[in-house]
């Protein structure tokens, strides 16, 4: 695996391994035989780091992240959160998906509150509502916190999944191309509500998504991934820009277009499909 670093002012991270991904590989088995998705994957994650991971289609995006969700189990290997193993789903680690995951007849208070019931079993019914009510005040839905899902618009119903997930203290939030389904303008709005979200609650965030430049405006490190079957992390970036970020200063600084030619290559002609190549 290669690591490109152009970093020159980056602060010192805590050296202390947080999230560690060792030797992970997943079959998956399907009626055509056993079917290799990744094969020996290997990461570091530094506690409030933000990654981003990019890869083709079906290289195996989700299936990495659903392990360390706990949602999957590796076929070898091991994910370690603070030293301890994951083996399955935890308050500790929480997803927001693209498709949102709301349950439609609850409102949006209701559905945050839900989760914090399932987890703060032992606060009382005020705190509970206290805390569902902030998460949602976080994301800038009081006025909207007693609609149902069909009622919000497809960037406020993604603000409720981060509000519900966050809600309950998570230390690593995992997403799953949470913005694949809005407009420009709600996606870039939102990515700056995440980052400043992430920025105060120091989480530490994992997050999929097919676009470059979100990926260069919210990570500190792009992990890539080669294509499938038996997809691993081919390279990981160090992402140089300064924090708080700036969309338009990083659209001035001439190192965000050698980034992003430089993984444009990676993607369409170091491990493009067959279709790119046509
Ligand atoms: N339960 C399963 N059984 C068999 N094959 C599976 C299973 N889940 C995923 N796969 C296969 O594993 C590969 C990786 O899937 P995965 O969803 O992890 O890819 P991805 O990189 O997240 O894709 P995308 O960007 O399209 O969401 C695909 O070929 C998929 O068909």
């Amino acid at each position: 695996m290669q690591t490109l670093d152009i970093t020159d002012n980056q602060q010192p991270r805590n050296q202390d391994p947080f999230l560690v991904i060792d030797g992970v590989s997943k079959v998956y088995p399907t009626p055509r035989g056993a079917y290799t998705v990744l094969q020996d994957v290997n990461l570091t994650v530094y506690e409030g780091e933000f990654i981003c991971v990019i890869g083709h289609s079906g290289c195996g995006k989700s299936t990495l992240l659903n392990m360390v969700a706990g949602f999957n189990r590796p076929t070898s290997g091991e994910i370690c959160l603070r030293s301890k193993p994951i083996l399955r789903p935890g308050p500790d680690r929480m997803v927001v998906f693209q498709n949102y995951s709301l349950l439609p007849w609850m409102t949006a208070f209701e559905n945050v509150l839900l989760a914090v019931k399932q987890v703060y079993s032992d606060k009382s019914k005020e705190e509970k509502i206290k805390i569902a009510k902030d998460s949602l005040a976080m994301v800038g839905l009081t006025e909207a916190m007693h609609k149902k899902p069909k009622q919000l618009s497809g960037g406020m119903r993604q603000r409720v999944s981060i509000a519900r997930a966050l809600s309950i203290r998570p230390e690593v939030l995992i997403l799953d191309e949470p913005f694949g389904a809005l407009d420009v303008m709600t996606r870039e709005e939102l990515q700056e509500e995440l980052l400043a979200i992430w920025r105060e609650h120091k989480v530490t965030a994992l997050m999929i998504t097919h676009e470059i430049d979100e990926a260069l405006f919210l990570a500190d490190r792009i992990v890539m991934m080669s294509n499938g079957p038996a997809a691993n992390i081919a390279e990981i970036i160090e992402v140089p820009f300064a924090r708080p970020r700036n969309r338009k200063a990083i659209a001035d600084d001439p190192r965000y277009y050698s980034l992003r030619n430089y993984i444009l290559e990676f993607l369409y002609s170091r491990f493009a499909l067959a279709d790119d190549a046509e």
